[in-house]
């Protein structure tokens, strides 16, 4: 099979990173080329949200494109901050982000990696939805990557995905979730 060369367009070089460390370990022969664009991110559902992305983005690559969003929903205030979790971010800073949530005792979350891909301009967009459950904690590990310091994924004894190792959040992550989806997308294309 000749290997697929797909562009992913972020601005994240997190994202990036675990992505390409993601498609490095697929049996489909994926190859990811990366296109730093900052995309419009419209208000509506997450489907709505990442297919404009996906839209903007293909116009510009002019071929295979991918592209993804990411959201975080606290169960307690009914999914929000969801896709709109960055601007909290970029306010509160990712350590403060429990403060949401001091007058709840549910703490649960759910992170979400929406996925967009589409072969290029015009044609259909392919939406992959990847889920890691868990809650939110007090920060605790590096505050490199997002709200990985606040978010505790279910089954590991409490640990935030900060201090968990790259190839141990990759094993459980929303965004490895989405992307085997993708991979049995391009395996049965
Ligand atoms: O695995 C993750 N672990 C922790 N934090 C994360 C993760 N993945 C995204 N994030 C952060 C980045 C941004 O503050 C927000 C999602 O917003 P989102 O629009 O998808 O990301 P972005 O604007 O940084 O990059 P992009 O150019 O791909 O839109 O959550
Ligand atoms: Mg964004």
């Amino acid at each position: 099979m000749a290997e697929k060369t797909v562009t992913f367009v972020t601005g994240n070089l997190n994202k990036l990173r675990e992505a390409q460390s993601i498609v490095s370990r697929f049996s489909a022969p994926v190859a990811l080329v990366h296109r730093g664009i900052d995309l419009d991110e419209i208000q509506g559902s997450v489907d709505e949200i990442a297919e404009a992305k996906c839209r903007q983005a293909a116009a510009i690559i002019g071929g295979p494109t991918l592209i993804e969003d990411t959201s975080l929903g606290f169960r307690a205030m009914g999914g929000l901050p969801g896709p709109y979790v960055k601007w909290f971010m970029k306010a509160l800073g990712a350590p403060q982000l429990p403060r949401m949530l001091a007058d709840f005792d549910d703490k649960h979350a759910t992170a979400m990696c929406v996925m967009a891909y589409t072969e290029g301009p015009g044609a259909p967009i392919h939406v992959f939805k990847g889920t890691c459950d868990g809650r939110i904690v007090t920060a605790s590990g590096p505050t490199t990557f997002g709200w990985d310091c606040v978010f505790a994924p279910e089954g590991q004894d409490g640990k935030t995905f900060a201090e968990m190792t790259p190839e141990a959040k990759n094993q459980i992550s929303h965004r490895s979730k989405a992307f085997k989806m993708l991979a049995a997308f391009f395996a049965n294309a």
